[in-house]
């Protein structure tokens, strides 16, 4: 059961509570220079919280403090229901239609704060179901305002501002959904910069209840004059900053500042964030008063977690050039779990993998800020509707390729780019925030650039208590970032053992006898076929994702029309690429890969109706999970069962296009 961290940062939120109810929102103080400059610094909201709690450690005594933690834990036994968080009937019902009644913890900290009417400051880890947490008290207090006939209608009544065009179709998705079964007929709409005026306008005039969109498409709106800034000052009543923690590094803050005038004093804004930083504490001042700072960390003891407790971190140590080998290992004697996203620091290297992995037959599909917008959106539908099992990301915008964008555009911003074939999109975010469904295994082919990175990428894994692994390919060169992450990850959950742990299941023989075909097969992967296969695949997706719109558009769901692991090239596969010979894979390998196979099918995965029903939940304890219970060093730890091969071939229903 999910367990939410005791104290929570609430000594310190209730001392902004105190504040927020002696200074109402129309009475706060402006953020000022000064302000704006201490969040920049050391101070802020996020290192309040930390000195509220060392200063509640050396008053309250290990005695009083033990007491406390036991009480809370009690408490945080207790689970909520929607039903008892006084929402509305319509939106009770409707989490009801979608199978949804107990709430997560964030979500029953956050939404009767919301519904209270503060502004409201939440960081809560990757996965905890934040979406929500703002988005039932916003419909909430919209159905409100209609019902009592009291909303304004010049402009927008709410606005949710996320970083990237991504997330701005995600949270549209998850509040269409809610609002589409309730009576009451609130509208909402999603506009981004890829959209002509024309189309923005058509979408604003009504206006919509609420907007979603990105920093800089609403300052470009107002500054065309397509929004009028006294008309939100007007009607606007709510505003939420989703994945706070991102936006200011997708180089919002000017749209940020263009933005602050027109909001009235009397909006409630919310702020969520997966991670805790020095621009979550300026957004804080900049745009919210009084904020009531809301710290949760959900599971277990730890105080600060950062990564969900039913995520198993492992790391596997080899030369870079090792790496294909290593992951091909991985994959091809079925050590890890399915479905599993693998990041890459380059567009290059994705396409290099998926080369190198398509000539052992392995199927995989690509995502990166090239593509076309609407087959990235489609690719993650697909790859969530687990009409394949692999998918590659890049994971932002700050891969090599597009620093070097950001460089030559410098240079010559007329000038033809070089080395790229399409312009990559700078509101593109692959991994922050995007809720990829039922991903087992995350895979760090390359390392990420810093621990921030890291634990964005972990938390595509193990959302809403899902179980899942992580598994990093650590090179030599990257060991320094490594030591980063794992330091951090002792600092905030309070070890002083490895978080990370290395991979139990691969043996140096196993990996050994692949190397041969590997190096061979690497080596066939030329520079100029990953070029030729990027060029293919942007134009593939560009006439497919062109063709297709209209299609999609009236038949959402048809997703296997478009596949999106389609092979590169056209050669055959050899046999003995295809399957690993039997004579190759020694006892302790063929024994974890069964284990693995097992626990697949004791939780349902190969059985698409169980699948549909029930996701990855069941049977997802220990007992069945063969890296809690089996160690390639030594014998397996866990129940032996008898071999049962899962049929882990999904049908896919129509022909290729
Ligand atoms: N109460 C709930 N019960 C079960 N599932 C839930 C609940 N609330 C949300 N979810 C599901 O949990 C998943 C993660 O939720 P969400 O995307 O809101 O997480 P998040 O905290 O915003 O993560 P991130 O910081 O990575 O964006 C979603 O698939 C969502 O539908």
């Amino acid at each position: 059961m999910a367990k939410k961290q005791k104290q929570r940062g609430s000594l310190r939120g209730e001392e902004h509570v105190e504040a927020a109810a002696a200074a109402p929102h129309e009475d706060a103080p402006a953020p000022n220079a000064e302000e704006e400059a201490a969040a920049q610094g050391a101070g802020g909201a996020g290192s309040e919280v930390e000195d509220g709690r060392s200063a509640d450690a050396a008053s309250g005594g290990v005695e009083e403090g033990k007491e406390e933690e036991a009480a809370a834990a009690e408490e945080e036994e207790r689970e909520v229901t929607f039903d008892e968080l006084g929402l509305d009937e319509q939106l009770k019902r409707a989490l009801r239609k979608k199978g949804l009644t107990k709430t997560t913890p964030i979500q029953r900290e956050a939404i009767p704060l919301i519904l209270e009417g503060k502004d409201v400051v939440a960081k809560a880890k990757t996965g905890s179901g934040k979406t929500f947490a703002y988005l039932l008290p916003l419909l909430q207090e919209l159905l409100k305002l209609c019902k009592d006939g009291r909303i304004r209608k010049s402009a927008p009544n709410a606005l949710i501002l996320v970083p990237t065009r991504e997330l701005c179709q995600q949270v549209y998705n998850e509040a269409s959904s809610l609002l589409e079964l309730c009576t009451s007929k609130l509208k909402i709409v999603q506009v981004t910069a890829s959209m002509s005026d024309k189309d923005i306008k058509l979408a604003l005039s009504g206006p919509p209840n609420i907007l979603v969109t990105t920093p800089a498409c609403v300052a470009a709106c107002i500054s065309k004059g397509i929004v009028q800034g006294s008309s939100i000052k007007e009607s606007l009543s709510m505003m939420i900053l989703d994945e706070a923690d991102l936006l200011l590094s997708y180089r919002c803050e000017d749209d940020l500042k263009a933005l602050v005038p027109h909001i009235p004093r009397s909006c409630q804004s919310i702020l969520m964030s997966a991670t805790s930083s020095p621009d979550i504490d300026k957004l804080t001042k900049l745009l919210l008063h009084n904020p009531f700072v809301l710290t949760l960390t959900e599971v277990g003891h730890a105080k600060d977690d950062v990564v969900p407790r039913n995520v198993q971190q492992f790391w596997i140590s080899c030369s870079a050039k090792d790496k294909m080998l290593y992951i091909l290992s991985l994959l091809k004697l079925e050590l890890i779990q399915k479905k599993v996203l693998i990041f890459v620091n380059s567009i290059d290297n994705a396409f290099r993998l998926r080369l190198f992995l398509e000539k052992f037959a392995i199927r995989s599909a690509v995502l990166n800020a090239e593509l076309p917008q609407n087959s990235r959106l489609h690719i993650i539908e697909a790859f969530n509707a687990r009409l394949f099992d692999y998918l590659i990301a890049t994971d932002d915008n700050k891969t090599k390729e597009a620093k070097q964008t950001n460089k030559e555009s410098k240079k010559d911003s007329k000038g033809p780019r070089k080395h790229l074939q399409q312009t990559l999109d700078a509101e593109f975010g692959v991994v922050r925030g995007i809720d990829f469904k039922n991903v087992f295994t995350v895979v760090n082919f390359d390392m990420p650039p810093n621990p921030a990175g890291y634990i964005h990428r972990i938390g595509r894994t193990g959302r809403a208590n899902k179980t899942g692994a992580s598994i990093s390919l650590v090179s030599p060169e990257e060991e320094d970032v490594f030591e980063e992450i794992e330091h951090m990850l002792q600092d905030v959950e309070k070890k002083d053992t490895n978080c990370i742990l290395p991979f139990p299941l691969l043996t140096k023989n196993a990996v050994e006898s692949l190397r041969y075909r590997t190096q061979d097969v690497a080596r066939s992967v030329t520079s100029r076929d990953i070029q030729e296969a990027r060029r293919q695949d942007v134009k593939n997706e560009i006439l497919n994702s062109e063709k297709l719109k209209a299609h999609f558009e009236e038949n959402p769901t048809d997703l296997d029309l478009l596949k999106h692991d389609k092979l590169l090239t056209n050669k055959s596969i050899p046999a003995h690429l295809r399957d690993v010979p039997e004579y190759l894979i020694d006892p302790t390998t063929k024994e974890a890969s069964n284990a693995v196979k097992l626990s697949r099918a004791a939780m349902g995965l190969d059985n698409p109706r169980r699948k549909k029903r029930m996701g990855f939940r069941s049977g997802s304890g220990k007992s069945s999970d063969p890296l809690r219970t089996f160690s390639a060093e030594g014998k397996s730890r866990g129940r032996r069962g008898k071999e049962r091969e899962g049929d882990d071939r999904r049908k896919r229903r129509k022909a290729e296009i």
